[in-house]
């Protein structure tokens, strides 16, 4: 989704604000991504230990971007998808690789996806599961399950998806329904940004101990971060990211990738 390096001008500005640029500071973001100044910024108080930090201009994300291994069918989906009229956000190819990535490492057979869309990052991870694997997915489009439908066939995936058509929250708690908690190895959250909190719980139930559950968006443009933004969306999101901070069910790391990224490891204590 939205990448970090595409924020506004004027809460990146605001953001950067605080920080001291080296060698000087710059009047926009686009100034540091084509004129001077080094996408490196070091922090001048004490809260930050003057620590350097990288800051993701458009050149760096450029520069990430060419570093991605994209399978040509996903970049597809992702070119064809960002033509349609008044197109959503996908993951971006980055994220993809990163979730791709988990579901491997984690060796999962049996994952969930909360929000489709047009398939992009649903096709990431079936063509990374075993052909015994499965990937459960949600979403309540029908439009965007014809898209999707028709890249799973042309990938080869289409026996490894599992497409639930509807309310995500019903399709989770159906899946509970029919005894099917702590068999999930992975799941990752792209939906309604309200309902997180809703999905957690019910993908908490699902997911296995040492399990992931994966969530996008948990910096929402920069907004959480923005005193002065206060819509419901931007106020879910914060009070959801404050509640994964607090939840000792879980271990969790949140990443600055795309629009931000949550991974979270259901503990085994819980
Ligand atoms: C940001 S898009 C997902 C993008 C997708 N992960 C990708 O990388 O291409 C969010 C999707 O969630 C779906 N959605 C939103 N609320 C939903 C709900 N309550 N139940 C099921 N799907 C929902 C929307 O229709 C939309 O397709």
């Amino acid at each position: 989704l939205l990448s970090l390096s595409s924020l506004s001008c004027r809460t990146t500005k605001r953001r950067l604000a605080s920080l001291h640029f080296v060698p000087s500071p710059p009047r926009t973001v686009r100034s540091l991504a084509t004129v001077t100044a080094p996408p490196v910024v070091v922090a001048e108080d004490d809260k930050y230990g003057r620590k350097q930090v990288i800051s993701v201009t458009p050149q760096l994300y450029d520069y990430i971007l060419s570093n991605v291994r994209e399978p040509p069918i996903l970049r597809e989906l992702r070119e064809e998808t960002a033509t349609m009229p008044g197109s959503q956000m996908q993951v971006s190819p980055d994220q993809a690789q990163l979730l791709a990535m988990l579901v491997q490492i984690l060796g999962a057979q049996r994952c969930i996806e909360v929000g489709i869309y047009t398939g992009y990052s649903s096709l990431a991870i079936a063509l990374v599961l075993p052909e015994s694997g499965r990937l459960v997915a949600c979403e309540r489009d029908v439009k965007c399950l014809e898209i999707a439908k028709k890249y799973y066939e042309r990938a080869g995936v289409s026996h490894k998806v599992d497409i639930k058509h509807g309310l995500a929250v019903e399709s989770l708690r159906s899946l509970i329904q029919n005894g099917e908690s702590c068999s999930f190895d992975f799941a990752f959250v792209d939906a309604e940004k309200r309902m997180y909190s809703e999905y957690f719980e019910l993908l908490l139930q699902l997911v296995r101990i040492g399990g992931l559950i994966v969530i996008d968006n948990v910096l929402w443009h920069g907004k959480v971060a923005d005193p002065q933004v206060n819509d419901s969306k931007t106020i879910s999101l914060r009070n959801f990211n404050r509640k994964i901070l607090e939840d000792k069910r879980i271990s969790t790391s949140m990443v600055p990738i795309g629009d931000g990224m949550t991974i979270c490891q259901k503990r085994a204590d819980i």
